[in-house]
């Protein structure tokens, strides 16, 4: 699944799944910044994920796995574990460690760590929401020189008038 910003008007993306552009779709849709295509701001955006999305972990799971996200909040190692389909968006962002255009954030609400994912620099529609997911091992995908292939699925993001609480 890839995830994409799909602007529709206003400030703020809701994250919907959706399959990847076809070339004629493409074309139809034009360059980022023709045909009502419009940019998202630096850090215009966010993901959040509500605190009940994912596992919370406090122990280190066994596995790794790359649907496991390992953070720090309050000097305290925690894990989501993302590894089921619950609906939520930031479990289906992808891996980018050298271009990355999003940067995830632990954020605190309601005195539980919720993450976030903040845009780096203004993205225009159809592009990819991509971020660092760090140092390791366990990313096949990465190359000695770069990525070595294309992500096969994609989640569509559409920008909405409001920023929106997911
Ligand atoms: C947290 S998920 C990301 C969403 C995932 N693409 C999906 O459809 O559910 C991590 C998995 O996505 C895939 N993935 C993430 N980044 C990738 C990349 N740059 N190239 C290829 N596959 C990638 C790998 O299969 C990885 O195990």
């Amino acid at each position: 699944m890839r995830m994409r910003v799909c602007i529709e008007n206003g400030n703020a993306i809701l994250l919907k799944r959706g399959k990847s552009m076809s070339r004629r779709s493409r074309r139809e849709r034009g360059r980022p910044g023709q045909h009502g295509q419009r940019i998202i701001d630096r850090d215009a955006f966010y993901i959040k994920e509500t605190p009940n999305k994912g596992e919370l972990l406090e122990k280190e799971p066994d596995v790794d796995d790359t649907y496991i996200f390992e953070f720090t909040f309050k000097g305290k190692p925690y894990w989501v574990d993302a590894s089921k389909e619950d609906g939520s968006f930031g479990r289906l962002l992808n891996d980018d460690h050298i271009h990355p255009n999003c940067r995830p954030k632990v954020m605190e609400i309601d005195e539980k760590p919720v993450i976030c994912f903040f845009s780096l620099r203004p993205l225009s529609s159809n592009t990819e929401l991509v971020y660092d997911y760090g140092p390791g091992n366990i990313y096949p995908w990465r190359g000695k020189f770069g990525m070595l292939r294309n992500h096969q699925k994609n989640l569509t993001a559409v920008y909405l008038g409001m920023l929106q609480i997911l």
